[in-house]
C-alpha cells in the first residue's frame, strides 16, 4: 500500500482551495464586467460586425443620423475592435475633457506601429514621452512665443501674395508650397526642398495605407513577431521600407539644423532654439524626443492647414456676398494703406466670424480618435478599456441646439459672442488637443485677410461668358478637403502690396 503523508494532502487541498477561490473571483469580476451593458447601437452581423453598416463616404453624417435612434453614445464593432462613437458636445466634454486623464491614449494600431509611427506625436500612446513631447510643442507653438514666429508668418504670406500676383492661375500649387515652406521654416529654419516635400508626401501616403482597415496584424497583433521571411509576411517587409523612409525624413532636416547650430550659422527655429538651450545645459530634454516632435509637425500641420485654406477658397468662390462683406470690413479699417497684420485681428470681427464659420461648416478633422486607458462607464454603459473612441466633430458643429440652420454658410452667427466657438471642437479635446491651435489661427487670419485685401476670388467663366459656380463637396478622408474645383483670382487693389 502506498502511503501519502497527511502534510502533502493538506497542502494540495489548500492549493486547490486557493486556485478555486481565485477562479471564482475572476469569474465574478468577468460576469460583473459583462453585465454592465455596452452602449446601444445598430444591429450587427455575427461575422463581419458593422462592416456593411458603416458607409465609406462621410461616415460622420451617418453616425449623426444614428444618434437620433441610438443616442449620443453608440457602440459598433469592426474587425474585432470595440468602437464607441460620441455624437454630442456634452458627452465629448464630459468624457474627453473632464475625464481627460482616462481618455488621453490613442487606439492601438499595430500596422502604424510597424511603420514607426510611435515616433510621431499624433500616434504616440500616452506615456512620459508623450507628455514631454507635448510640453516641447506647447512651448514652441503657444501664444507666449507668438513674437518669435509671427514675423516669419508675415514674411511668408507676403511671398505668397507676390507669387499669386505673378501667376494666379497656379493658386493651388502655390498655396500648397506656401504651407510647406511655413512649416519647414518654423521647424528647421530652412527652405522646403522638393526632395523633402516629396518624401513627406510619401510618408503621408504610407500612413494613410497603414491606417486602412483590413491588415491582418491589426486584428492579430502577434503576427508582428513572426519573421518577415515567412510566407504571408509581405506586410512586414513593406513596413520595414516605410519605416526607414520615415526615419530618413525625420533625421535628415534635423541633422542639417543641428550642424548649423554647432557652427553658429542657424537661424531661429523650433529645433535651433531648443537645441541651443540643450547645448547650454539649461534643458535636459532628450534630443531624440526633440527630433520626433519636429518630425511630427509637418505631417500634423500641412494637410490640416491646406484643407482649411482650400475650403476657404471654395466657400469664397460660391459665397460672393460673404467675401464682399469681409473685404468691406478690411477696407473700412485700412483702406488701401497697407496689408492687414496680426495686430489688426481684434479689430476685424467679421473676418474672425468668417474663420469660425469655415471651421464649423466643414470641420477639417471630422472624427477624432482617443482611447480610454482603463474601463470607464457613462450613464450606466460600459466603455471598454482600449476601445476606439471616435469623437464626431461634425455632429457637434451641426448640432441644432448650438447653431441654427446648420447647413447654411452664415458667418454672421458668430458675431453674437454667445455662439459657441466651433474651434472648441475642431482642434480636438483634453490631453490630446491640437498644440498648434494658436499658430493655426494666426496663420489662417494672415492668409485670409491678406488674400481678400489684394484679390477677388471669382467663379470660373464658361465659354458663353456665364459664371460656373462650383459645387460644394468634400472628401471623406481623415482630413476632409474640398473635391477638385476651379476659381479665378482677380487683383482688386494693387497699391496695397
Ligand atoms: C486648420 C489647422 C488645424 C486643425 C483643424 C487641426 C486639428 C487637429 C486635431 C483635431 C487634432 C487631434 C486632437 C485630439 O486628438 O483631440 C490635432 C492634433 C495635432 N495637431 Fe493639429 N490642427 C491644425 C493645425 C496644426 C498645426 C499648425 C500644428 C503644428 C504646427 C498642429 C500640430 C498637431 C499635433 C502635433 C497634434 C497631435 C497631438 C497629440 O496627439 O497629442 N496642428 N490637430
Amino acid at each position: 500500500m502506498i502511503c501519502i503523508p497527511w502534510r502533502t494532502i493538506s497542502q494540495d487541498i489548500t492549493t486547490a482551495t486557493v486556485l478555486f477561490g481565485l477562479f471564482v473571483a475572476i469569474l465574478i469580476a468577468y460576469v460583473h464586467r459583462c453585465r454592465k451593458r455596452l452602449p446601444p447601437g445598430p444591429p450587427r452581423s455575427f461575422f463581419t460586425g458593422h462592416l456593411r453598416e458603416i458607409p465609406r463616404s462621410q461616415p460622420w453624417k451617418t453616425y449623426q443620423q444614428w444618434s437620433q435612434e441610438w443616442g449620443n453614445v453608440i457602440f459598433l464593432r469592426l474587425f474585432g475592435r470595440d468602437i464607441v462613437v460620441l455624437n454630442g458636445a456634452q458627452v465629448a466634454e464630459e468624457l474627453l475633457e473632464k475625464r481627460s486623464k482616462i481618455y488621453a491614449d490613442r487606439p492601438t494600431w499595430p500596422m502604424a506601429d510597424l511603420i514607426g509611427r510611435q515616433d510621431n506625436v499624433g500616434f504616440t500612446y500616452y506615456s512620459e514621452k508623450l507628455r514631454t513631447s507635448r510640453k516641447l510643442l506647447h512651448s514652441g507653438l503657444g501664444p507666449q512665443t507668438k513674437a518669435a514666429w509671427a514675423p516669419m508668418l508675415e514674411e511668408q504670406t507676403l511671398t505668397l501674395l507676390k507669387q499669386l500676383m505673378e501667376s494666379s492661375e497656379d493658386w493651388e500649387s502655390l498655396l500648397k508650397r506656401h504651407v510647406a515652406s511655413v512649416f519647414v521654416r518654423f521647424t528647421y529654419g530652412t527652405d522646403a526642398t522638393d526632395e523633402y516635400i516629396h518624401l513627406a508626401e510619401e510618408i503621408a501616403r504610407h500612413t494613410g495605407l497603414a491606417l486602412q482597415p483590413g491588415w491582418a496584424v491589426d486584428s492579430f497583433p502577434f503576427l508582428a513577431r513572426f519573421p518577415s521571411w515567412l510566407p504571408g509576411m509581405g506586410f512586414k517587409r513593406w513596413a520595414k521600407r516605410a519605416r526607414e523612409q520615415f526615419y530618413q525624413c525625420t533625421r535628415g532636416p534635423y541633422l542639417v539644423t543641428r550642424t548649423a547650430v554647432l557652427n553658429e550659422t542657424a537661424v531661429p527655429s523650433y529645433v535651433a532654439d531648443n537645441l541651443k538651450v540643450i547645448f547650454e545645459g539649461s534643458s535636459s530634454v532628450d534630443e531624440n524626443i526633440l527630433m520626433s516632435t519636429a518630425g511630427s509637425i509637418y505631417g500634423a500641420a500641412t494637410d490640416t492647414t491646406t484643407a482649411f485654406l482650400f475650403s476657404f477658397f471654395l466657400l469664397m468662390t460660391v459665397h460672393q456676398d460673404v467675401q464682399k462683406k469681409a473685404q468691406d470690413e478690411i477696407m473700412s479699417l485700412l483702406g488701401s494703406s497697407r496689408l492687414p497684420t496680426l495686430e489688426d485681428q481684434p479689430r476685424l470681427p467679421y473676418l474672425e466670424a468668417l474663420i469660425k464659420e469655415i471651421h464649423r461648416y466643414n470641420p477639417v478633422v471630422n472624427l477624432v480618435s482617443h482611447s480610454p486607458l482603463v474601463d470607464d462607464s457613462y450613464k450606466g454603459c460600459r466603455i471598454p478599456q482600449k476601445a476606439w473612441v471616435l469623437c464626431n466633430v461634425w455632429s457637434m458643429t451641426h448640432d441644432e441646439t448650438l447653431y441654427s440652420d446648420v447647413d447654411i454658410f452664415y458667418p454672421e452667427r458668430h458675431l453674437d459672442l454667445n455662439t459657441t466657438d466651433p474651434r472648441r471642437f475642431t482642434f480636438g479635446f483634453g490631453r490630446r488637443a491640437c498644440p498648434g491651435v494658436h499658430f493655426a489661427n494666426a496663420h489662417a487670419f494672415l492668409v485670409i485677410s491678406r488674400l481678400l485685401a489684394l484679390f477677388r476670388i471669382l467663379p470660373p467663366v464658361r465659354p458663353d461668358g456665364t459664371e460656373q459656380i462650383p459645387t460644394i463637396a468634400y472628401t471623406s478622408s481623415f482630413t476632409s478637403q474640398p473635391l477638385p474645383f476651379t476659381c479665378r483670382l482677380q487683383i482688386r487693389d494693387e497699391k496695397i502690396l
